[in-house]
């Protein structure tokens, strides 16, 4: 078993919203890496990370991932820092991996002040600048398809990935 996409992408990228109409479309299930670790350790993102510290919740998120990927066939959205970790990184390999990438002028339009996201508490426009040129190379390595989403609307860019999955 496994899912039959797994989306990643920075913050804001449309993970959730495209990969919910995907499955939706498929008729599949979709599920969030996030809400499953929200729902394991019983509190939200933002108090993971003010509680026990982003490396811990990065070795939750791949626990999740590498348990989610084995026994998942829905639609999979990892969360945006997912691909950080060499390990989860590696978990991808041989799987169907859609890159939604976004540029800063839409990254931020669309995650507007960061809200319910602890990485872009301080500063959101420069820090998502940052981390756009930090993981670009990532998601690329782990991706299987690269999806453009700037200036387009979820519906065109959920219809774009329908058509390479088919
Ligand atoms: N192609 C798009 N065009 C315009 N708005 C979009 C597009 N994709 C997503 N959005 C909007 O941007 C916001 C963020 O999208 P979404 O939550 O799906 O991103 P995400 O990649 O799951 O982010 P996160 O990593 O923070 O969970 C939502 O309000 C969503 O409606
Ligand atoms: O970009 C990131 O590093 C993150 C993105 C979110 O999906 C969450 O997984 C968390 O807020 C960290
Ligand atoms: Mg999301």
């Amino acid at each position: 078993m496994a899912p039959v996409a797994v989306f990643v992408g920075v913050m804001g990228a449309g993970k959730t919203t495209v990969g919910a109409a995907v499955a939706a479309a498929l008729g599949v299930p979709f599920a969030d890496t996030d809400s499953i670790i929200e729902e394991r350790a019983g509190k939200p993102i933002p108090e993971i990370f003010v509680d026990d510290g982003e490396p811990a919740f990065r070795a939750m998120e791949r626990q999740v991932v590498a348990e989610s990927l084995e026994t998942y066939d829905g639609v999979l959205a990892l969360g945006g820092g997912a691909i950080l970790d060499e390990g989860t990184r590696k978990l991808l390999a041989g799987h169907t991996v859609v890159f939604l990438s976004v540029e800063l002028t839409d990254a931020i339009k669309r995650v507007g002040l960061g809200a319910g996201r602890p990485l872009l508490a301080m500063n959101p426009r420069a820090t998502l600048k940052y981390l756009l040129d930090q993981r670009r190379p990532l998601y690329l390595e782990v991706a299987t398809h690269s999806v453009a989403t700037d200036g387009r609307d979820e519906a065109d860019v959920a219809a774009e990935v329908l058509g390479l999955l088919r």
